[in-house]
């Protein structure tokens, strides 16, 4: 390939062959090529030492065996991940995800995601994703300890405090890192601070658990601000009813924003009269603690439960805080024709590439993931410094920390992601968080 002639066809062609049937990867990929293409064009040492080419090939990647026995003495087999992505900035750095739908493609497209919003937090923190093709879902405690177990007996070769530092995602909460947590210790046989999401007894952070849901809130904040608008009295659509949701639904109802939907993976409640605190902590209770479905909510509280995604009620701004592909191009085009004026991501990649045009088209507001939902792993760089300092730092000075930081997020997109009297902000994104990588990855010459 001549390097001069870098496009976005033969460089995807490329990327599809060397990995193929990957399509979330493929997907994430495709829509930060499209962005940084045009500025690689433009730089020649970017260009020459192929750093894009080379920033969309993981470090490494681990896969392996977990063998666990279920309450009835079952041997039960799942499939265990780590890919570790990029390291030019920083440890490697992200979640671990316990979901059946887990496999190469999707944690390739996480891990890729992440080096991005990584480097937009202006925290030194690589990229990094894993988990397991596990399900967590009607499986007991003990159960659920045992294939955290079996899990880390793998992986804590592979990890290190300032190596690899794994933290939740889906399926994996404060329970999963605990249990994480302590077979590594037993392992290892020290106290560092190698996982994210710790209990605060065991060098946890304030505010982690809430820092995703509440930086997605904050994003979309500084998004209408910048138009001179904010979130008081908007009607809000929030899908997802697990940590990043929760949380957002919790910043915004502090905002003044009316929250008339979650959601999980059976459908979704629609409350007109909106979430109060009251209401959100029962729904906490719900599916943080009992773990039930989403329709008790409904039936409890006496308003709709439905199935399907929420976003065909009418919104002034939508959250997707649920999973991958949830918002697709007839979504957004019901949320345009319903008078939406932003869209903020908590969930990675919820949104797909086709519904990312018709908001832009339409000029919508449309903060992706990797800027929106930096929140979560900001406060995990924070929780490593304070591991690093053998200190715990004040719930406010933390969260005024990550008010901070996402300001700092929304000031490089839109340096970046100016277009004429509109932001790109997935412009603005790829291109910030690649400049600071590429930039170390030159630096290193040719590794
Ligand atoms: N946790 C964090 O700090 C961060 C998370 N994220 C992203 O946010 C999103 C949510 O993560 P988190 O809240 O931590 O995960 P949780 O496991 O706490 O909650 C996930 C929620 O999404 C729903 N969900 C999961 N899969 C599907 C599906 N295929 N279709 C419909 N609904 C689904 C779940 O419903 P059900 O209960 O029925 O399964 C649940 O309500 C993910 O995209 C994650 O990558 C991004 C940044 C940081
Ligand atoms: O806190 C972390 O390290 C990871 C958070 C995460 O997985 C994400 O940002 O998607």
């Amino acid at each position: 390939m001549n390097y001069d002639e870098l496009n976005l066809d033969h460089f995807m062609e490329g990327l599809a062959k060397r990995n193929p049937g990957e399509t979330e990867f493929h997907q994430a990929v495709h829509e930060v090529a499209a962005s940084v293409i045009p500025y690689v064009r433009d730089h020649e040492r970017y260009r020459k030492s192929r750093i894009l080419e080379r920033m969309t090939e993981p470090d490494r990647t681990v896969i392996f065996r977990v063998v666990w026995e279920d309450d009835e003495g079952n041997v039960r087999i799942n499939r265990g991940y780590r890919v570790q992505f990029n390291n030019a900035i920083g440890p490697y750095k992200g979640g671990l995800r316990f979901h059946p739908s887990v496999n190469l493609s999707i944690l390739k497209f996480l891990g890729f995601e992440q080096t991005f919003k990584n480097s937009l937090t202006t925290l030194p923190i690589g990229s990094g994703k894993g988990g397991a093709d596990f399900n967590p879902k009607g499986k007991s405690d003990a159960e659920v300890m045992r294939f955290c177990q079996s899990y880390m007996t793998e992986l804590w070769h592979h990890i290190g405090a300032n190596v690899d530092i794994p933290a939740g995602d889906i399926g994996v909460g404060a329970r999963e890192i605990s249990y994480m947590f302590g077979q590594y210790k037993r392992l290892a046989k020290e106290f560092t601070g190698v996982l994210t999401g710790k209990a605060l007894e065991f060098g946890g952070s304030l505010i982690r658990t809430e820092a995703t849901g509440y930086g997605n809130a904050f994003f979309m904040q500084e998004m209408l601000a910048h138009r001179g608008d904010g979130i008081e009295g908007k009607t809000c659509v929030v899908s997802g009813s697990g940590n990043v949701a929760i949380f957002c639904a919790e910043k915004l109802i502090q905002l003044g924003g009316k929250v008339v939907t979650l959601s999980d993976s059976s459908g979704y409640i629609h409350d007109p009269d909106g979430l109060d605190m009251e209401k959100l902590a029962w729904m906490k209770d719900l599916k943080l603690v009992r773990r039930g479905r989403i329709a008790e909510y409904a039936e409890h509280f006496g308003c709709s439960f439905h199935e399907g995604r929420p976003w065909a009620v009418p919104c002034d701004l939508a959250f997707p805080c649920a999973t991958q592909n949830e918002l697709e191009e007839g979504d957004a085009r019901t949320l345009v024709s319903n008078g939406c004026l932003a869209v903020s991501e908590g969930a990675n990649m919820p949104t797909t590439i086709p519904a990312v045009d018709v908001l832009h088209q339409a000029k919508i507001l449309y903060g992706p993931g990797k800027a929106a939902n930096a929140g979560g792993v900001a406060v995990s760089g924070l929780e490593m410094s304070q591991n690093s300092q053998r200190l715990a730092w004040s719930a406010v000075d933390l969260e005024g920390r990550l008010q901070q930081i996402i300001t700092d997020i929304h000031r490089q997109c839109v340096q970046h992601g100016q277009e004429g009297d509109h932001v790109n902000y997935v412009t603005g994104a790829n291109v910030a968080g690649f400049i600071k990588v590429a930039d170390a990855m030159v630096a290193y010459g040719v590794i």
